[in-house]
């Protein structure tokens, strides 16, 4: 299914991801899963990818492919390289060597505004909304900025405002979706860290992103707003947006992700499908560390890591907002925030 057919983010709500078109079950990869291994539609084709701080080699990725329509899940242990890896996709950061693909255009020194025009958009580890600006301001500055947009504004002002209606009206549904909206008039500094993390994933998708790069998208998001999170990225794989993040917490992984990719000391050391990526040796030596007597493939092993993670304050295992992902939704939102008709 080409990208063509997308829906935009903002417009996902209510729709049963279990039944999206986007969700085709077919083998990911060409072939058995092996780090750097093809995938049968990559959407971002890397090679080469090299970054090194002084001595420390914190890239050292020789191919790697992220699957179109997937969520695919970046894990590895501290210091693995995965920031650095993400700030080089996304411009952020230049490499030493390397080139890289994103839908068939090449994106090696393409500086980040413009990696976000082409639809590859990103949100980071330490929030980045501005906290001067209220929630509304920083959604609309989210909004995929047109080319020669200024002389338009200066020249046909008409035009402008009618944009920035549209723009505003994307905002409020996003905020409404977020469960923002009655925060809609504060100072984004106002907000708590995790309603900060939501507000800058919902001002990434202002931008209509083809890919959505989250960077520890759970981290510091307390419990209660953790399980509508995740059904937003799952969500936002029903629309056929395709979603790469990094994340430590297991459990959220093992939940959402389609597929895995481990790096250990800026290498890519394993990928595949979480239940067999989690039973592999140098996941386990790499990635669970002090945890590497845990069988994975059981379930008593896996009973024992949930119980180690569920201490970890930044988890949601053994809390009550853990369990299955919610598939229904509350009230399906019937207007569509980019004004089509149904
Ligand atoms: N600007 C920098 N200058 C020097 N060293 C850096 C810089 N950025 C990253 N590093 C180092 O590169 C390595 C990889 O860091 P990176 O933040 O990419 O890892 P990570 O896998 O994202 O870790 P974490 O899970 O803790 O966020 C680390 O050893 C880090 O200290």
């Amino acid at each position: 299914m080409s990208d063509a057919q997308r829906i935009p983010p903002g417009s996902a709500t209510g729709q049963d991801p279990d039944t999206s078109p986007f969700n085709d079950t077919g083998p990911i990869a060409v072939g058995p899963a092996a780090p750097g291994c093809k995938k049968r539609d990559p959407i971002i084709v890397a090679e080469g990818v090299r970054r090194s701080f002084g001595a420390l080699k914190a890239v050292d990725v020789d191919h790697v492919e992220i699957p179109r329509h997937k969520i695919t899940a970046l894990i590895g242990p501290n210091g693995a390289g995965k920031t650095t890896f993400f700030n080089l996709l996304t411009g952020f950061d230049t490499p030493d060597s390397g080139s890289w693909t994103f839908d068939g255009n090449n994106l090696a020194g393409i500086r980040p505004h413009r990696v976000a025009r082409l639809g590859m958009v990103r949100t980071f580890q330490l929030t980045k909304v501005m906290g001067k600006l209220t929630v509304i301001e920083n959604m609309r500055l989210g909004g995929a900025d047109q080319p020669g947009e200024a002389l338009w504004r200066a020249m046909f002002p008409w035009l402008w405002r009618a944009r920035e209606t549209e723009l505003t009206r994307t905002a409020d549904s996003l905020l409404a979706m977020f469960k923002l909206a009655e925060k809609r008039e504060d100072y984004a500094a106002s907000l708590s860290g995790g309603q900060r993390k939501l507000l800058e994933m919902a001002r990434a998708l202002m931008a209509e992103p083809r890919l959505i790069m989250l960077d520890e998208p759970m981290a510091g998001v307390n419990p209660a707003l953790t399980q509508s999170l995740l059904d937003h990225i799952k969500n936002l794989k029903s629309t056929g947006t395709t979603v790469l993040f990094v994340e430590h917490d297991m459990h959220v992984v093992r939940h959402i992700a389609d597929w895995v990719i481990v790096m250990a000391e800026g290498r890519v050391v394993a990928e595949g499908p979480p239940k067999e990526v989690m039973q592999d040796q140098a996941v386990i030596d790499a990635y669970l560390g002090a945890h590497h007597d845990v069988d994975l493939g059981a379930p008593e092993g896996i009973a024992l890591l949930e119980d180690v993670l569920s201490e970890d304050a930044e988890s949601v295992v053994g809390t009550e907002d853990a369990g299955e992902l919610l598939t229904v939704h509350e009230e399906p939102d019937t207007q569509d925030p980019y004004g089509r008709q149904p």
